[in-house]
């Protein structure tokens, strides 16, 4: 009796045990999106007896996402679609429940990852090691770099930090960037994490641990055992514009839905401290990057710390170029074991959806 057909439209990590028992069940068909016209054929061709789709990380995005004349495509023999992501932007999840076809996400198995990721650009919103990394490898001196640095100047429009070249020999402690930009600790300093699911209450613990003082912005409040079982002190805010002014950081980890559209906005920004610092993990949409732009070259904001872009996967030119912005290319859960665990995550869904009759977890539609 021949298998039941598995369309892969991204790789799973092949050499997992999971992945050899799955596919001695399943006849495995890895393709590779070219174009929409020859998907659309190969969905009425080749691919007609495939009973479900993993669909990795980047699903359909090749191709615009899972828009209605694929999913119109798609055979009457699909079951679920998986996909190794937590966000469902560009899965089509409405039209394919309009077909009958089940539609699966991976819950946050890398919200721990995430956190690192924010960990990082925390530190870097308030140390701007990063500045002082790049101008150390040009001078290979360390009092040298520290002197330049000091009596740098950092040009807000351009973020671009300006170096004085006739005043570099003088000690310095290197506690400032010019004569703007004290260096400070994020000790003791207010955080407040918009968002908090798996991946916020993590990023909270871990700006706990470095002394800064925790707020939450969330739709509903934790109760009071949530609270206390996170074993350390937290703020409730019920909305962003709410929690604003006291917010030294803002940490952004939420689904870009309607709701959250242009959420970190010019109003925000003018109701944070002077010289506030922005994280965002959740998704470009999230922040409106005209107002964050207008808010760094105002200096009413010191930096930017983005994994995740308005028009992703490009980013703006002035993201790029400006020092006060530390730019990852959305990486927050990206390692090994989270693309792994999500492989094994998805492999699972379909053997129980398919062979033994089961619900499967994290089903989205
Ligand atoms: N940068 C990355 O690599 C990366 C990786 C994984 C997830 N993400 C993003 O992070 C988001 C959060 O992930 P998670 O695992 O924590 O999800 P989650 O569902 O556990 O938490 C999301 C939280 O956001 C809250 N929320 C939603 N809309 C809100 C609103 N309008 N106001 C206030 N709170 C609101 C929810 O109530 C929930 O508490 C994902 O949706 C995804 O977009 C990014």
């Amino acid at each position: 009796m021949s298998k039941p057909q598995v369309l892969f439209i991204g790789e799973p990590n092949r050499d997992l045990p999971e992945f050899h028992e799955f596919s001695a069940q399943f006849e495995c068909i890895h393709y590779k999106i070219t174009s929409k016209e020859t998907l659309l054929e190969d969905l009425q061709g080749k691919l007609s007896k495939v009973v479900a789709i993993y669909g990795s990380w980047l699903g359909f995005h090749p191709v615009g996402g899972l828009t209605e004349d694929i999913v119109q495509a798609l055979p009457d023999s699909l079951k679920l679609v998986t996909s190794c992501s937590v966000g469902l932007d560009g899965w089509g999840s409405e039209q394919l429940a309009k077909r009958g076809i089940k539609l699966y996400n991976c819950p946050s198995l890398g919200a721990e990852q995430v956190a690192d990721l924010v960990l990082y650009h925390t530190l870097q919103s308030f140390r701007y090691f990063k500045v002082f990394e790049d101008n150390f490898r040009e001078s290979g001196h360390t009092v040298k770099t520290r002197s330049l640095l000091q009596s740098a100047s950092l040009d807000k429009q351009t973020g671009k930090v300006v170096l004085n070249s006739t005043d570099s020999s003088d000690y310095a402690f290197g506690h400032r960037l010019g004569d703007s930009l004290p260096i400070l600790t994020p000790f003791g300093k207010n955080a407040v994490v918009v968002g908090f699911g798996s991946i916020g209450s993590r990023i909270a613990k871990r700006l706990h641990a470095i002394g800064m003082n925790i707020s939450y912005v969330k739709r509903t409040r934790l109760s009071s055992e949530q609270e206390a079982q996170l074993l350390f002190p937290v703020k409730y805010y019920a909305s962003l514009k709410e929690a604003a002014p006291v917010a030294d950081l803002v940490v952004l980890s939420l689904p870009g839905t309607s709701e959250t559209e242009n959420l970190y906005n010019k109003e925000i920004i003018d109701l944070v401290p002077h010289r506030s610092r922005v994280i965002n993990v959740g998704r470009g949409t999230i922040v409106n990057e005209d107002d964050l732009l207008a808010g760094l070259r105002s200096g009413k904001l010191s930096f930017a710390g983005l994994d995740v872009y308005a028009k992703e996967p490009a980013v703006s030119r002035e993201l790029i170029e400006r020092q006060d912005v530390i730019l990852t290319p959305h990486i927050g859960s990206s390692t090994v074991e989270n693309f792994n665990d999500t492989s094994i995550f998805c492999l699972r869904n379909i053997q129980d959806v398919i062979l033994y009759g089961k619900e499967g977890l994290s089903r989205v539609n």
